[in-house]
């Protein structure tokens, strides 16, 4: 691991009865840096990322997050992460503002400060119009910028976003992913953006190629697409085609 590093995982391994999901996975996420974990259908996004929000228990390799051990430091880890799951987090009868406080209480977080601090996450989400709406009303990509507002909510280092833009048409899509590489630009966050699509992919992200539970590379975007650009890379590694 780096000094500094916003995320690291170190030869973790998990297995589901007879299948191996991650098989000695290492990998990193550099501070103030957009990471992209590139896989298909089962490659292990979802597992790793329950690793490390401590849904599943992981009992090989090591996980630390903003230097803090998970097994060690459960809470201190947990403290720095913020999550963007696959499925809605939020209560879709309740408003904007009612589960952002739900969610600020969870935290530990005043209600004195939660009211200043939920004005400032929907301002970098661009919400700051629908704090009384309820999450049922808004669009599909107003409701994915707010849940991106929720796990902002206690000012973690690492976001992570398992397949954020699912669902989405291409402007929403195009929406969140900028939003996201704007946090990291003008907040200093980190992010770990799990997704199967190319497209989301920059030459200068950091990006790591998961298949079949295995890291097959990890480095700057530009240098594994190398000549022959990242989809043909992708299927000559994999033997699959990506989206
Ligand atoms: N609870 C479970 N029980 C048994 N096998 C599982 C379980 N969860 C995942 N798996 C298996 O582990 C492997 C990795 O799945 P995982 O969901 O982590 O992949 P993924 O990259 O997130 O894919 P997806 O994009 O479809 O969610 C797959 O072979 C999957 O079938």
């Amino acid at each position: 691991m780096r000094a500094g590093d916003a995320l690291s995982v170190e030869n973790v391994s998990h297995r589901f009865g007879k299948v191996e999901a991650l098989k000695d996975v290492t990998l990193s996420v550099p501070r103030g840096a957009f990471t992209a974990l590139l896989g298909v259908n089962g490659a292990g996004k979802t597992t790793l990322f329950s690793l490390i929000t401590r849904l599943y228990d992981n009992t090989s390799g090591v996980i630390r997050v903003a230097g803090h051990d998970l097994r060690r430091e459960p809470s201190r880890a947990l403290a720095r992460l913020g999550v963007v799951f696959q499925s809605r987090a939020l209560d879709a009868d309740l408003t904007v503002m009612q589960n952002l406080s739900y969610h600020a209480s969870l935290h530990g977080i005043p209600g004195r400060n939660a009211k200043a601090r939920i004005a400032d996450v929907l301002a970098q989400v661009d919400l700051s119009g629908k704090a009384g709406a309820r999450v049922s009303s808004l669009s599909g990509g107003q409701s994915r910028r707010a849940e991106i507002a929720r796990a902002l909510i206690h000012e973690p280092d690492l976001l992570l976003l398992d397949e954020a833009t699912v669902g989405l048409d291409v402007k929403s899509r195009a929406e969140v992913l900028a939003l996201t590489r704007r946090l990291i630009a003008e907040r200093g966050v980190s992010a770990l953006w799990a997704t199967h699509i190319m497209d989301e992919i920059q030459p200068d992200d950091a990006l790591v190629i998961l298949h079949r539970g295995q890291v097959l590379e990890r480095g700057l975007a530009a240098d594994i697409a190398g000549p022959n650009g990242l989809t043909r890379t992708f299927l000559d590694l994999t033997g699959v085609e990506a989206a």
